[in-house]
């Protein structure tokens, strides 16, 4: 997946400007940046939720997969129904490795409104597993997660790259990952010059 020059906008302020990367398979990249610097933003953009102002994504149609903050599941739905609804929304066969990585097991019949915080998330996550899409778009995946669902998350994105998959992840903490980093930060939309205004016209 190429970015190229993309330029973005929340609520009609410009957040970041020419954003350049490449996301190639095999390879996780790291987005850092301090809170509210642009990164779900620039994720949601990659995810195709907003346009760019401009700039040009290309090389995943179709392809990725993407999990926001928020888990994205169907409460009144049991954790199998939630996964099975996915698995057919993608055309993507089984439920059943997504079960075993995220220890869902023990849940399978469990309404998703009856989940603990830590277990919704393990069942969001769980749906990238039945997309059978290469780009996982990742914004802060572990919150609410504990150190041993971190560290199966990690086992699970670094399994999705062994395949060939690729994983763009916005993280405040270190997931133990291979991959490189890129500090978002660099790329802030300067606002203008306040000198540049003429006052006459003010
Ligand atoms: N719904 C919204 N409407 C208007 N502005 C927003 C909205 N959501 C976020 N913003 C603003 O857009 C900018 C970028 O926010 P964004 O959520 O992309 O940052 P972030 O780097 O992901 O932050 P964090 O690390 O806190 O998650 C911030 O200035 C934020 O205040």
């Amino acid at each position: 997946m190429k970015i190229a020059g993309l330029s973005i906008a929340r609520g009609g302020a410009p957040v970041l400007e020419r954003v350049s990367f490449e996301l190639t398979p095999g390879r996780a990249l790291i987005l850092r940046g301090p809170n509210g610097c642009g990164k779900t933003t620039l994720l949601r953009t990659i995810a195709g939720l907003q346009p760019p102002l401009a700039g040009t994504i290309t090389g995943a149609e179709e392809d990725i997969a993407y999990a926001a903050h928020s888990d994205g599941i169907k409460l009144t739905l049991t954790v199998g129904e939630n996964l099975t609804f996915w698995a057919e929304i993608f055309a993507a066969g089984s439920i059943e490795p997504a079960l075993d990585a995220f220890d869902l097991r023990g849940l399978l019949d469990r309404p998703a409104g009856a989940l603990s915080a830590g277990q919704k998330r393990r069942l969001g996550l769980a749906r990238l597993l039945v997309t059978g899409r290469r780009y996982w778009i990742l914004d802060e995946p572990t919150v609410s997660l504990d150190r041993a669902s971190v560290h199966q998350f990690a086992g699970v994105v670094e399994r999705h790259l062994a395949d060939g998959g690729a994983a763009l992840i916005a993280t405040h903490i270190d997931l133990g990952l291979e991959g490189e980093t890129l500090d978002v930060s660099q790329f802030k939309a300067k606002l203008p010059d306040l000198e540049e205004f003429d006052e006459a016209f003010l």
